[in-house]
């Protein structure tokens, strides 16, 4: 059994106070920890006053195989996953085929297994194609191991379905995630319906598609008992929705995406379609309150919905180019430069933010802190040198990011799956 120090590491202790600790690993979990620690081990690694943390967690990216592999694999998703200090994500089953079956779902399952690099968890389709009325066999789906259940991609147009749904996914006791809009509120919008869509002439989509159908929801959410998890949140008016819903007991929990959290329309500099995705970038008054709704605890998590696609699917005008921009190689980077240095957010929050409450929310099996006796998966950050975002540098087939050339800190250095290595920014 081999055994690894990781010396001169520093730990958040509470809001941003750091201090320094060494840290030992045997059998992939944390052994020994204290300020130092003079044992002997097989490996010795100085981490040199970089933040440790325990590995991230993100619930929503999209792998894109089977089916999309020109667009992104289960390896180069997962190793860009690494790259960004992630060690569990929840792969999205926007893929074809849609595991909507035990077979096909088994079959991604296989493939996450065989080729990720961290651990992957799958979600299974709520309805085939994601499209369909008809649920699918939960209750089998759920034995399979689906880790929750969802459309992404798609809103549940019908509310029977949904309700339907619901049902069945509170019966297995697994949330259920809701991508939610309304597409005869869409009505062909491929950015959001306001003051920017006007000026840049392009049609709108009404951010009513995503506030009305969330209400439809919360209301069968109430009456079914689920856990209900809204994706990628985004509008003021369902901050205010998932507000009123936990005051109610609602056993409601949301998600919102670093996009939404650090850009707007006003940010998208003509027809660029590296700023196209869905749900649209919205006003400056809704950037606002999701981040006051993440800051009050109204909002649970930061997810990246990590969306790679081709570069001939983005070089486009926003009519003709795919939704969707990669995420996972820049997003604790972005928060921590833009609300924790920026003294929005302590350090504390945003490991909340993106480890404890998607692990406990969505009942992972990873840890949520550093302490003797936890599984080994830990990411360390370069957290006081400054970095500019450059298109050639990301592991990810996807290089749809509209901050490249942002100067952003905290790149990470290494990343620790049970202990292992699985990303090391100076063998890179
Ligand atoms: N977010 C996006 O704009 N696109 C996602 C789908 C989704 O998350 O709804 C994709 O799969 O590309
Ligand atoms: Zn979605
Ligand atoms: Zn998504």
């Amino acid at each position: 059994m081999t055994s690894l120090k990781i010396k001169n590491a520093r730990v958040v202790k509470h809001d941003n106070e750091l201090v320094q600790t060494d840290i030992v690993i045997r059998d992939g979990k944390i052994a020994e920890m204290a300020p130092t620690l003079m044992v002997k081990t097989d490996e010795v690694i100085d981490a040199k006053g970089q933040l440790l943390t325990p590995g991230l967690v993100d619930v929503h990216v999209h792998f894109r195989e089977p089916g999309f592999e020109y667009k992104e694999t289960i390896e180069t998703g997962s190793k860009a996953s690494a790259r960004g200090g992630f060690t569990t994500v929840l792969a999205m089953p926007n893929l074809n085929p849609v595991p909507s079956t035990v077979e096909t779902f088994k079959q991604v399952q296989a493939l996450n297994e065989k080729n990720a690099v961290i651990d992957v968890e799958q979600y299974a389709a709520i309805s085939a194609g994601l499209t369909s009325e008809e649920v699918d066999d939960i209750q089998a789906l759920a034995d399979a191991g689906a880790i929750a259940f969802t459309n992404d991609g798609k809103g549940v147009q019908n509310a029977k379905t949904m309700r339907d749904a619901m049902r069945a996914a509170a019966s297995v006791n697994r949330p259920l995630v809701a991508h939610v809009e309304d597409e005869s509120l869409v009505d062909g919008g491929v950015m959001n319906l306001g003051a920017r869509s006007e000026e840049l002439e392009l049609p709108g989509m009404d951010p009513l598609g995503e506030s009305s159908q969330l209400a439809r929801d919360l209301v069968i959410a109430k009456a079914t008992g689920v856990h209900y998890h809204v994706a990628h949140l985004s509008t003021k008016a369902s901050v205010e929705l998932v507000r009123i819903a936990k005051q109610q007991g609602v056993h409601v929990t949301a998600e919102v995406s670093p996009h939404h959290l650090l850009l707007d329309e006003t940010d998208i500099n003509g027809d660029n379609a590296l700023f196209k995705m869905n749900p649209p970038l919205r006003t400056p008054e809704d950037r606002t309150a999701v981040i006051a709704g993440l800051l009050d605890g109204t909002l649970d998590m930061v997810a990246t919905d990590h969306a790679p696609h081709a570069v001939e699917e983005k070089d486009r005008s926003f009519m003709g180019a795919a939704f969707g921009i990669t995420g996972i190689e820049t997003s604790f980077q972005l928060l921590y430069t833009h609300l924790v240095r920026s003294g929005v957010a302590t350090m504390e929050q945003l490991l909340t933010w993106m480890v404890a409450n998607p692990v406990e929310d969505f009942n992972l099996d990873a840890p949520t802190t550093l302490a003797v006796g936890q599984v080994a998966n830990m990411s360390l950050f370069d957290i006081d040198q400054a970095h500019t975002i450059t298109a050639d540098e990301f592991v990810s087939k996807g290089v749809n990011s509209p901050f490249i050339g942002e100067t952003i800190y905290g790149q990470t250095s290494m990343t620790f799956l049970n202990g292992e290595v699985v990303y090391d920014a100076s063998a890179q």
